[in-house]
């Protein structure tokens, strides 16, 4: 996993996901045909930042002085800038608002601690002087849960301010059990800083979301993360050993290492938190050797209905699943064909030759030790053959990898031209996987029509289970210019994708997490007693309810929020 130490990108830009040269993937162009299907764009260039109002920060002189004495004078900032860039994450809406300057929420100071000591005196600091704390990790939550929120308690006024946590100093390497097969780390690593203090040992921690460049460990376990290759590694919740944690009524650690009997698993009940109930201050992870051997090969079915009978074969008979699965459905085999110039012409005719008019490309990927890949591959290819799938080739496959992190630099490209741009994640039983894949697409589709923006939306498969499987729709339209009718354009289609997602029996987010944007849909999946029980979590580790108001449990609208109904 060499290459991946070296994925990492420099400071983010305030609007960005990348500067343009500050990148090895090749910059690209919006191709012709997809302007054209969009029906035209306005090339949509960011404001600058300097253009951006600020307020005032709200922190109280007492306040900051006790956060000051917290964590050091150095590691507390109130200046525009440092505020600036923690004004929310990188979903569309957030970026919308941070190229527009429309509604750039930032909150009152940025408290950078170096230790769980230190998060601990902050979160008793944010309790005496009513301020509200956001957890921040690497800001790439595409789900709302960095937003600077102050909150308001049950029956009481606003939180007086808002500090964002910044986790980043905690980037150590805490310690390598190499006989257990585990490390231990503080939660600012980031995934390219993981592997480079992991190469060493030979090992790897094998966890690469698309946001690998910039997400932390911290933010894995507190969003229950999934990485591309979690066929194969595993998602990050069975790789948490063991977590440390600092909450606002004392220290909590969860997980004793081997599996036990000792009551309910409370790693459960953290990973996949949000910093709603605590701050992840070190996480005890699995780690393996580094792979000696890889390899990625696409290939094509004749149609995505094919290509998931397949992949599902794949999850529930064969011994050794690919360690990488990601099937596209026909419309994202057009783009991706379509976006590779001539060399993805020439493919898209053989692809055509060989598969039909509807083909749906599949990549694969094996790694492991020496001599492990051939034999793994051996075990998938006659579920390949049954269902008709033709092989491109490695350097294809290879192609699709050395680009797989590519995907935010083109949405910078693309927010540029003036387009929408934003993926909406679900994921449900085999059963029930068709008809959802219908329901989300046509939902996504009829209400930016019904704005005037038809769309191109195209899904893959990433994540396959026994059981069922993960779908990434990926929508591109035509940006209405205002901002205002921008925001609106797309939250009235996630709304729609939401309701298509629950009333065909989805979840409502397989790998983003709840946050604030799909917290109207969460009681809706674990029901009324679920969210009561979240919320009891909630008051029973923070109940001034300092930490991240409103990500994962709606703020209680008074004491009977927390007892049962009658
Ligand atoms: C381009 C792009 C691609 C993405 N691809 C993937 C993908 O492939 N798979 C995937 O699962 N997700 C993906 N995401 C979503 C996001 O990257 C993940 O949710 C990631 O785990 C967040 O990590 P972070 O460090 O950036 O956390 P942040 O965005 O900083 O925070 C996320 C949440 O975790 C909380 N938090 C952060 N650190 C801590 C801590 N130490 N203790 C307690 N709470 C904390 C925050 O308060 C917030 O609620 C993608 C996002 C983007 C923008």
């Amino acid at each position: 996993m060499d290459e991946l130490a070296h994925a990492g990108l420099g400071p983010r830009p305030f609007a960005r996901w990348a500067d343009p040269e500050d990148t090895a993937v090749p910059s690209s162009k919006v191709p012709v045909w997809l302007v054209r299907r969009l029906g035209g764009l306005t090339p949509s260039p960011a404001v600058p930042v300097s253009d951006i109002q600020v307020p005032p920060s709200a922190l109280t002189p007492a306040a900051a002085d006790a956060l000051r004495s917290a964590v050091g004078a150095a590691h507390v900032d109130t200046d525009a800038p440092a505020r600036l860039a923690h004004a929310g994450g990188q979903s569309y809406l957030d970026l919308v608002r941070r190229r527009t300057g429309h509604e750039v929420a930032v909150p009152d100071a940025v408290v950078s601690p170096g230790s769980h000591t230190e998060v601990a005196a902050v979160l008793s600091v944010a309790g005496e002087h009513e301020l509200a704390v956001v957890p921040y990790g690497g800001g790439t939550s595409v789900v709302g849960g960095v937003e600077p929120v102050r909150g308001t308690p049950p029956g009481g006024q606003p939180r007086r301010a808002v500090v964002t946590l910044d986790l980043s100093r905690m980037d150590a390497l805490v310690a390598v059990d190499e006989v257990s097969r585990t490390a231990t780390f503080q939660p600012g690593v980031t995934g390219p800083r993981a592997e480079a203090l992991l190469a060493p040992y030979g090992l790897t921690l094998g966890h690469v979301p698309q946001s690998f460049a910039r997400a932390t460990l911290g933010g894995y376990v507190a969003t229950r993360s999934a990485g591309q290759a979690s066929t194969g590694y595993g998602r990050l919740d069975e790789l948490v050993v063991t977590l440390r944690l600092a909450t606002p009524v004392g220290e909590v650690r969860a997980g004793t290492g081997t599996p036990n009997a000792a009551g309910p698993d409370l790693r459960a009940m953290f990973v996949g938190s949000e910093g709603a109930f605590g701050v992840v201050t070190e996480v005890t992870l699995r780690v393996r050797p580094a792979p000696v051997e890889r390899r990625y090969e696409m290939w094509v079915f004749p149609s995505f209905e094919r290509g998931l009978a397949a992949v599902r074969a794949f999850a529930q008979d064969c011994p050794r699943p690919p360690d990488v699965v990601r099937l596209s459905d026909e419309e994202e085999t057009r783009t991706t064909l379509a976006t590779q110039g001539a060399a993805g012409r020439a493919l898209a005719l053989f692809v055509r030759a060989r598969a039909g008019t509807t083909p749906a490309i599949c990549v694969l990927g094996w790694e492991g030790a020496a001599g492990t890949t051939r034999a793994a591959r051996s075990g998938v290819l006659p579920v390949l053959r049954a269902h008709g799938a033709v092989r491109i080739g490695t350097r294809a496959g290879q192609a699709w990898r050395r680009h797989r992190f590519a995907g935010p630099h083109q949405r910078d490209v693309l927010l540029d031209a003036g387009a929408l741009v934003e993926t909406v994640e679900t994921a449900t039983d085999w059963a029930k996987l068709p008809r959802l894949y219908d329901a989300v697409g046509t939902a996504l589709a009829t209400s930016l029509a019904g704005h005037g923006t038809p769309p191109v939306v195209f899904t893959h498969v990433s994540h396959v289970y026994p059981t069922g499987a993960s779908l990434y729709f990926t929508v591109l339209a035509r940006r209405l210019p205002d901002p205002a009718d921008a925001v609106v354009q797309w939250a009235a289609a996630k709304a729609a994708a939401s309701e298509a997602i629950q009333a065909a029996g989805g979840t409502i987010t397989h790998h983003h997490a709840v946050g604030r944007a799909h917290l109207p849909y969460l009681e809706g999946e674990i029901g009324p007693v679920g969210a009561r029980a979240l919320a009891a979590v909630k008051a029973a580790l923070d109940p001034a309810g300092i930490l991240n108001p409103g990500v994962l449990v709606e703020p209680p609208r008074g004491p009977s929020d927390v007892r049962p109904q009658e």
